[in-house]
């Protein structure tokens, strides 16, 4: 390719650095009604201007953090890619996925796996199958709080998402991923946009940098985490529910051009399997027609004709179109 086109196709994948909103976890559960107030009032502010925010101040220790991210790394040694591939897609029943793509239009190798109702881990790495069940452990309880959180920001009792959702048996899938893979990718691109399914997706990275984020505006911004901080995507299944109040985000992953080498553990926390979730009544009137389709959970990550560990988005298939 001429040296003209590269610049080109980077240009295009060119973001801001735009301001993300910080929620503070510990401050959204404080026992000072008003600092409580705000905190939720902020969140509200978040969840209906942005759609994805910082959370810092969470209950996650570091060392649980640290302990993934390091035990990725080890994981995905190029020397052992070989033990790896048992993982590959075989069918319908895969619970874990292993795979490795370099291509002009994603470059990551990744690892998923279910995380809940039941967990599932490389039997082969037992210790490493520990650090993600701690991990995916903790970052349940942060997204059961939330989830009381974000009940209240839509005027409801705390329990209001978690019954909606079904979350006692939510659905959720870790993808743990290495940009680029083995060192070297085939373009700027990590991951190519989309929007996620569920409820909320948290995402922890080891470097800072390659995550752009569409706003509401239109602009493509920056992801910079905070340290030990998780950046929060609010999910496809949360637009569906408020009926387009809270909305999900279209997001990427660049690389550029091999520039950004990074680490990121990213869960998509569902509704249960079976859980139909469609507009609620709260969210429907005459100044605000049903904007989706109701569908199960299970249907709604299926409707692509994909694996369920894939998670893909079915959004716009389930938009009513306007007349
Ligand atoms: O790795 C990232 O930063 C984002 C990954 C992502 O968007 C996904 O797995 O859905
Ligand atoms: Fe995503």
């Amino acid at each position: 390719m001429a040296p003209c086109d590269e610049t080109q196709i980077w240009n295009s994948y060119s973001a801001f650095d735009d301001e993300i909103p910080t929620v503070d976890y510990s401050l959204l559960f404080s026992h000072d009604p008003a600092q409580r107030f705000m905190a939720l009032e902020f969140l509200r502010h978040a969840c209906q201007e942005f759609g994805f925010f910082y959370l810092v101040n969470h209950t996650i220790p570091d060392a649980v953090f640290e302990g993934i991210l390091k035990g990725i790394s080890n994981y995905f040694d190029p020397t052992t890619l070989n033990e790896r591939k048992i993982y590959r897609k075989k069918g319908a029943l895969d619970t874990i996925r292993w795979d490795q793509n370099s291509s002009s239009g994603e470059n990551r190798e990744y690892l998923k796996l279910f995380a809940h109702p039941k967990f599932h881990a490389p039997a082969k790495a037992s210790a490493f199958s520990k650090i993600i069940e701690e991990y995916s452990k903790e970052m349940r309880k942060v997204v059961d709080g939330l989830a009381k959180a974000v009940s209240k920001t839509l005027g409801f009792e705390e329990h209001y998402i978690e019954k909606a959702f079904n979350l006692k048996s939510g659905f959720d899938v870790m993808a743990m991923n290495l940009y680029p893979p083995n060192s070297t990718s085939k373009g700027p691109v990590g991951l190519p946009e989309h929007t996620d399914p569920g409820f909320v997706i948290t995402l922890i990275q080891d470097v800072n940098g390659g995550l752009q984020i569409l706003s509401h505006k239109g602009k493509w911004i920056n992801s910079y985490i905070p340290h030990h901080g998780i950046l929060i995507q609010l999910g496809d299944h949360l637009e569906i529910l408020t009926n387009g109040k809270y909305k999900s985000h279209i997001h990427r992953v660049i690389v550029d051009n091999n520039k950004v080498k990074r680490i990121s553990v990213v869960s998509l926390h569902g509704p249960s399997l079976d859980k139909v979730i469609s507009p609620g009544i709260e969210f429907v009137d005459d100044e605000h027609p049903k904007e989706y389709h109701g569908t199960t959970y299970k249907a709604s990550l299926e409707a692509n004709g994909c694996h369920l560990i894939d998670v893909q988005s079915s959004l716009q298939d389930l938009r009513i179109l306007k007349p």
